[in-house]
């Protein structure tokens, strides 16, 4: 038998999932780690933390499937997007902790950036806006506040990495300094219409580009691990973003088709082919794959909170023991109270991208109490998501040549799971919700990425037809309902933005 091996370098966790011939998953090893606050709106790893769990779910799950190396045909890596990676080219050793996608330490770069009126110049380049969100402020804050840095940066003695360049560095011994085009497509620094890295941009982060990986198609030649890893070398032949991952996992290979993950956050990512289409409602525009060197580009809506407002239900306020706690609740929730939370724990992403806007509960009555409450947790994630679609829409409708919106959404991630969420979904967006048999769709993309290339799964057209439907949700609610809900919510999120 011959495997791939996909690794799924996540925000809380990394995991490694071994898959056969028939892409089945055959077994997953998982690991969290440690996350480190320094300040308020910061977020860092110890990028030891993310190379040792990568190597040690790696390690164990060949030992659960009780093959051997050499029965690995290829690894195929996934990873948390835009987090940042500073490294000595000699020793390997970072010079400063992971800077998390989630940090906001940059906020006053990014203003200053956009006062100065750079927004536009960027956006047409990246495809992305000033937000801290992004790897491009990170880096320059790292380059700013860590003495000598930039010095050696010019003198190519420090790299420039996302989370997999750092991994494909330390996997193979420092020979393969390389990214993929979608990881590159989440910096800043990143043209997507040209391809390669923009100079006017690096020149006003004042980033030197000699510290910047090699750019690849996704499914390409990025290095083989050394000998000592796992015992004999193993080429890694996939590499790809985890949102973009699960895109292709998805099999949402033609314009138009749409899929949405609901994992700590949400991130709803529309094809749009062969052109980017810029969007006029504060949607990203970003690579969903490059293959054969012709990039395939997207419409993304980015939700910092889904899954975390469960998380917060149990590990906040304590009031469930399990994530799954909240659908008996929701449907036990008093159908009369109209009670509205706005999740904006850490601001609101796509597309408020208010940073400095804090969550609110509204209409709270004597009668309130954990059933209303775990149902707006729940319904939050359907109107944030129908606010992605209403963007998505009006873009993807503007262009000439295709109407309307997409009929289908196709979910994956955690929070899928719930039946209820995904009903409550269907209803809110008035369209049918697609769930796969394979949850494991982001894994499932960097296996298919690297098996490709190996000569063991088929090509595009085929992978798409192995896609399976596990449930559709069709939409349920009577229009007047559906409409009176969601103008109720925008209320909310307009009046939590004034506060
Ligand atoms: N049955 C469920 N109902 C509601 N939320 C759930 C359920 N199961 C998992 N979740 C939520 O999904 C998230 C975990 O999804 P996962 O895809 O593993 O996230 P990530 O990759 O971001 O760590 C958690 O935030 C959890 O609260
Ligand atoms: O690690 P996840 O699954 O929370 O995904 C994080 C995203 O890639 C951030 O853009």
């Amino acid at each position: 038998m011959t495997y791939i091996l996909a690794i799924d370098q996540g925000t809380t966790s990394s995991r490694a999932i071994l898959f056969d011939e028939a892409l089945h998953v055959t077994a997953v090893a998982q690991e969290e780690f440690p996350q480190h606050y320094p300040q308020s709106g910061w977020v860092e790893h110890d990028a030891s933390d993310l190379w040792s769990t990568v190597a040690g779910t790696c390690r164990a799950v060949i030992e659960r499937a009780g093959i051997t190396a050499a029965e690995i045909a290829a690894i195929g890596i996934t990873n948390q997007r835009e987090t940042t990676l500073v490294w000595d080219r000699e020793t390997g050793q970072p010079i400063h902790n992971a800077i998390v996608w989630q940090d906001r330490r940059t906020a006053a770069i990014c203003a200053a950036l956009r006062e100065a009126g750079h927004e536009d110049m960027v956006t047409e380049r990246t495809g992305l806006l000033l937000d801290p969100y992004f790897s491009g402020t990170k880096l320059k804050w790292i380059l700013d506040n860590t003495e000598g840095a930039r010095a050696r940066a010019k003198a190519g003695k420090l790299l420039f990495g996302t989370v997999d360049s750092f991994l494909i560095w330390k996997a193979t011994g420092g020979a393969s300094h390389v990214t993929d085009a979608t990881n590159a497509a989440r910096t800043l620094l990143y043209d997507i219409r040209k391809g390669r890295w923009s100079r006017t941009i690096c020149d006003l982060l004042d980033i030197p580009m000699e510290m910047l990986p090699e750019v690849k198609d996704c499914s390409a030649d990025f290095g083989v691990t050394r000998n000592d890893l796992f015992g004999r070398p193993i080429p890694i032949f996939g590499v790809a973003g985890d949102q973009q991952a699960a895109t292709i996992g998805q099999a949402c290979f033609r314009p138009g088709m749409l899929k949405s993950t609901y994992g700590t956050g949400c991130f709803a990512l529309l094809n749009t082919g062969a052109t980017p289409v810029r969007s006029r409602n504060r949607l990203l525009t970003t690579i969903a794959y490059q293959l054969d060197g012709t990039p395939t580009y997207a419409l993304e809506g980015s939700i910092f909170v889904a899954g975390a407002v469960v998380q917060w239900l149990r590990d906040g306020l304590k009031m469930i023991r399990a994530a799954s706690e909240t659908q008996p609740l929701a449907e036990a929730a008093d159908p009369a109270q109209s009670v509205i939370l706005v999740p904006a724990f850490t601001g609101l992403g796509a597309p408020y991208w208010n940073a400095e806007c804090r969550g609110a509960i509204f209409g709270l009555s004597r009668n309130s109490g954990p059933a209303e409450l775990a149902r707006a947790a729940l319904e939050s994630v359907g109107y944030q998501t129908r606010d992605l679609l209403e963007a998505m829409h009006l873009d993807w409708s503007g262009e000439s040549d295709h109407a309307g919106a997409p009929a289908t959404l196709r979910v994956d991630g955690g929070m899928s799971a719930s039946d209820w969420t995904m009903q409550f979904l269907s209803d809110i967006i008035g369209a049918s919700v697609d769930r796969p048999v394979t949850l494991e769709t982001t894994a499932m993309g960097a296996a298919w990425l690297a098996g490709l290339r190996a000569g063991l799964y088929p090509a595009q057209e085929s992978f798409a037809e192995m896609w399976a439907l596990e449930r559709t949700f069709t939409p349920q609610m009577p229009e007047s309902l559906r409409g009176e809900k969601y103008r109720a919510w925008k209320r909310a999120v307009a009046a939590a933005q004034q506060v």
